[in-house]
């Protein structure tokens, strides 16, 4: 089908690097926004059924792919004359990602992750490894996240993501080309809050994973996904972002669908160790990246750091380790506070960043 939208991106060569459920389910969105599409698999046969079969039984089962889509093992034939290059990777290994693209990328080519994780050696999150790695300037790097469950994206059943760049402009042309009829991207400039809110929605879909393996019911999930947020809000805040990203697709529309998705692997891992499987038994069992158990350790160093208090996602932790039974996850159900607390829906502060960038706004148009 020809719409404004496959004029807008005819010609427009774009490379995925990344071939597993949400790479491949990408590319389909590329490919139905009217790009010219390219998808790096790692291994030979899974490029090659997507070249050939246009299938990805082992990510993607029974969704047939574009007819347009391209794929292949060839790194430099993926990134020839792309100007886009989206990386849907596991986090821990996009620094060697980046390595490996480097001699191909062309110097003006704009780098877009759809990770949601932190490095856990340095705490990086990864707009900060493509910088640290590639040595490039902020207006090449962009970060699509959101409520983008990819088997439910991979059938067409609609919803939207968020394009973030430091640069407005950058984020519009990232937004035309993932721009699909059941797939709406929205822009914004906030590339701390738009990537955080990918790693940490994931990290209270444990939570709610494992409190649902151990049959607690609404109440307990409602209580953890109102009080995730107030904590995915504050440690992104304390981090630059902007709180109402937070409010945002990329914040609580991903907290969400990741926290009510049977589909979403966080979930699926937190109910595995909810039912009393360790965490080692948990990735066995686990043909898929769970980015949150990853995130555990580097987001609480970086809470520590910044001294900002994560009670459920300390929690997760314990439970993680063996040092808290999974019954036991509810922290805002079993309070020792010798004097009750307020809810603050929102934390204190949470909102002193809008109110710097609205002053900041101010002053920018008097000037
Ligand atoms: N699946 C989703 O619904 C979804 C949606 C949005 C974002 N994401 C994010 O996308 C990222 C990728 O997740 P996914 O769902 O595609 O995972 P996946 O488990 O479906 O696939 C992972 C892919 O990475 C490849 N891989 C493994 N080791 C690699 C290496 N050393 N170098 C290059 N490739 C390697 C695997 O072969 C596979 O193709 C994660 O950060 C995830 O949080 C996933
Ligand atoms: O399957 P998950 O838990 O990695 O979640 C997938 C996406 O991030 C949902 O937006």
């Amino acid at each position: 089908m020809v719409t404004g939208r496959n004029l807008r991106n005819r010609g427009r060569r774009v490379a995925v690097i990344g071939a597993g459920s949400w790479g491949t389910t990408f590319a389909k969105v590329l490919c139905d926004a009217g790009c010219d599409v390219t998808v790096w698999a790692r291994r030979r046969e899974v490029a090659h059924e997507i070249q050939v079969a246009k299938r990805n039984t082992q990510y993607l089962a029974g969704i047939n792919l574009p007819k347009s889509l391209k794929a292949t093992d060839d790194l430099s034939v993926a990134l020839r004359g792309a100007g886009l290059v989206f990386l849907a990777v596991p986090s821990q290994t996009l620094r060697q990602n980046l390595l490996d693209i480097e001699p191909y990328l062309d110097r003006r080519s704009v780098l877009v992750s759809l990770v949601k994780g932190v490095e856990k050696t340095t705490t990086m999150r990864m707009s900060q490894v493509m910088a640290d790695t590639l040595d490039l300037d902020p207006t090449r790097i962009g970060v699509i996240s959101g409520p983008n469950i990819a088997l439910e994206i991979a059938k067409e059943q609609p919803t939207g993501g968020v394009a973030s760049c430091a640069d407005l402009t950058v984020a519009q042309e990232i937004a035309t080309a993932a721009s699909a009829p059941y797939f709406r991207t929205y822009v914004n400039t906030d590339v701390v809050g738009t990537e955080l809110g990918g790693v940490l929605k994931n990290l209270i879909a444990l939570a709610i994973g494992i409190v649902d393996g151990v049959g607690y019911g609404e109440n307990t999930k409602a209580a953890i996904i109102t009080r995730g947020i107030a904590e995915m809000t504050q440690f992104s805040v304390a981090h630059g972002a902007d709180p109402a990203t937070l409010s945002g697709l990329a914040g609580l529309g991903d907290l969400i669908a990741t926290c009510q998705s049977p589909l979403s692997r966080n979930n699926t891992a937190g109910r595995l160790i909810g039912q009393g499987y360790t965490q080692e038994e948990t990735r066995e069992q686990m043909q898929q990246v769970a980015e949150g158990i990853t995130s555990v350790p580097p987001v609480l160093e970086l809470a520590r750091e910044l001294g900002i208090r994560m009670p459920i996602v300390e929690q997760v932790q314990m439970v993680l380790d063996g040092r808290m039974a999974p019954k036991d996850l509810g922290p805002h159900l079993a309070t020792e506070d010798d004097v009750p607390q307020p809810e603050q829906a929102i934390p204190d502060g949470a909102h002193e960043g809008t109110w710097r960038r609205l002053l900041n706004r101010l002053k920018g148009t008097q000037a």
